[in-house]
């Protein structure tokens, strides 16, 4: 009997197939027999961590840039001869093996955490590291992504930033986590990999390896043991609308010619050519972060020009919208952000980290003009949680100043976006971070599973806030864009066309349904689908009645 369990759909695309469950952390029993020959025991133990070094070592050959870098300082904490030492203290104190190793990881652990800074960030990637070597003393799989050896669909409860990274495309067809929220890193991951996901599912690790299911990646839907008729249906279906979203090409726009530029969001040195390649306009956000992300310092000058370089050469000709370091919250950076911050997501964060680090902003200006001025490109620049109207226009002076014409701010802040037409006159053009915004407006913490009903970006209460911005910013003749995960759903994209936005930067395997969407719809239709969703009382009736009231094919 097919039944349907119920998520977050936050990677577009359906997908039919057979799921495999990353492997939960091992549970430690609490009652093991007392170590046995102590040269026996060790060897164990060293076993167990050189298996867990080849394991993360097979991985950095299919891994890049800073997702390498990771695994390797990964290898090398496990590989760290005072790890066996600190573990044989405990075997002579009489603990049993995995318990010795589990004791000596801990303590390790907490050497780091009160370091603080950057290697307490790392702390935390020593439980993986210690539940991979206990579960291998235990005769337990090792925990992270499974090896089928068949494509699957990947259940887990979230993904370890050492799955994220080696995750291939080709074997995982769609990722279903029980835990994570719509913005949450690995929903970003899997729409950059164009791999459909849900997340919040609750239930869904329940199911056991091998069963059947149906993923849709937008309702957020997973469909168990579907019938045989329900798949062929899906198969067809997912081939019909990948075959109309592939009949348009060219830049957005609406049925009758309003233009809606369509843009690409890029991350990691990873995906950039395939980023550049997608039929595009150009780019609505390059987060400059993982430029900084997993180092003990700054990129100095040379780095970052070489970094910036390499983007603005992959998109020679087209727009590239640069945002500077979005350091804190969410993406914590030793060097910049504030250690033990009660409340880092309300506190020294984004733009705000210039006041304490001017210089920081200003050298990512200088390298960033440079690379700019070297290639020729088409540079914006804008800052992340910009509050204030004056600080947009100091930001707008600064970038001026480093010798780069076209200065933004991001509206994250719902006081930003109360004062949009303010912000919009201290610069040249806005962009709405509808993750942040969304998360701001609602309260509700954007990494918090639990809570993704309240962050859903098709809450009346953000629609209604990016309106009045998005009219403010016209009132002011600037450009105001999209560049949260919210662009990237078709649906959505009519609804924000319609609300006067003026362009939408996503993932670049979302363009060829949002470009098929709004080519379907005049401005008007798109102005109507706005009105409905502002009308609606709830965000589900609001994405309810915009999916039913859009044409699809
Ligand atoms: C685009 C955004 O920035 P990030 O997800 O990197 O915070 C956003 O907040 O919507
Ligand atoms: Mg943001």
């Amino acid at each position: 009997m097919p039944r349907t369990l119920s998520g977050v759909g936050v990677s577009p695309g359906t997908v039919v197939g057979p799921v495999a469950k990353a492997a939960p952390p091992p549970a430690l029993p609490e009652q093991l027999p007392p170590p046995g020959d102590p040269a026996a025991e060790t060897a164990a133990i060293e076993a167990a961590l050189r298996a867990v070094a080849d394991d993360l070592q097979g991985r950095i050959a299919q891994a890049a840039g800073p997702a390498a870098d990771i695994l390797l300082a990964q290898v090398e904490i496990v590989r760290d001869p005072a790890l066996v030492e600190k573990a044989g203290e405990y075997l002579t104190a009489g603990r049993p093996a995995p318990h010795a190793v589990h004791a000596a990881f801990n303590e390790f652990r907490e050497l780091l955490a009160a370091v603080g800074g950057y290697l307490g960030e790392r702390a935390a990637d020593l439980d993986d590291l210690r539940n991979r070597a206990v579960a291998h003393l235990l005769g337990l799989p090792m925990p992270g992504l499974p090896r089928p050896g068949h494509p699957y669909v990947l259940l887990a409860e979230d993904l370890a930033p050492a799955d994220t990274a080696t995750l291939d495309p080709a074997e995982v067809l769609a990722i279903v986590t029980e835990q994570g929220g719509p913005t949450s890193h690995t929903a970003i991951l899997a729409k950059a990999l164009g791999v459909p996901a849900v997340v919040a599912c609750a239930g869904v690790l329940d199911l056991a390896d091998g069963e059947t299911v149906v993923v849709d990646g937008v309702s957020g839907a997973v469909e168990v043991a579907p019938e045989a008729a329900t798949v062929d249906a899906v198969r067809d279906a997912e081939a019909r609308r990948r075959s109309a979203a592939a009949a348009h090409t060219g830049p957005g726009r609406t049925a009758d010619g309003h233009a809606v530029k369509l843009l690409v969001n890029v991350g990691a040195a990873r995906g950039l050519q395939a980023a550049a390649d997608a039929d595009s306009e150009g780019v609505g956000l390059f987060r400059t972060e993982f430029l900084f992300l997993d180092r003990a310092g700054e990129p100095d000058h040379a780095e970052q020009v070489a970094a910036y370089r390499a983007v603005f050469e992959a998109f020679a000709g087209r727009r590239v919208v640069v945002r500077t370091l979005d350091a804190g919250a969410d993406k914590p950076l030793g060097f910049v952000t504030v250690p033990g911050e009660a409340n880092p997501a309300l506190g020294v964060r984004g733009l705000r980290t210039a006041r304490r680090h001017p210089g920081l902003l200003d050298r990512q200006l200088a390298a960033l003009a440079e690379a700019a001025r070297a290639t020729g490109a088409d540079v914006w620049v804008m800052a992340p949680m910009v509050s204030l109207p004056a600080e947009a226009a100091d930001f707008a002076a600064r970038v001026r100043e480093a010798g780069l014409p076209t200065a933004g701010a991001m509206l994250e802040v719902p006081a930003a976006a109360l004062r949009a037409g303010a912000l919009a006159s201290a610069c040249d053009f806005l962009s709405v971070g509808t993750n942040d915004l969304a998360q701001y407006v609602m309260a509700a913490d954007r990494m918090n599973g639990e809570l993704a009903d309240l962050l859903d970006p098709w809450q009346p209460a953000v629609l209604e806030l990016l309106r009045q911005a998005a009219t403010a910013a016209r009132a002011e003749d600037r450009p105001v864009g999209v560049c949260g995960e919210s662009a990237s759903d078709p649906a959505m994209a009519l609804v924000l066309a319609g609300l006067g936005v003026t362009s939408l930067s996503m993932a670049p395997v979302c363009l060829p349904e949002v470009r098929a969407a709004l080519r379907r719809h005049t401005l008007a239709e798109c102005q109507d689908l706005a009105a409905r969703a502002l009308a609606a009382p709830d965000a589900a009736t609001a994405h309810a009645e915009v999916q039913a009231a859009a044409r699809w094919e």
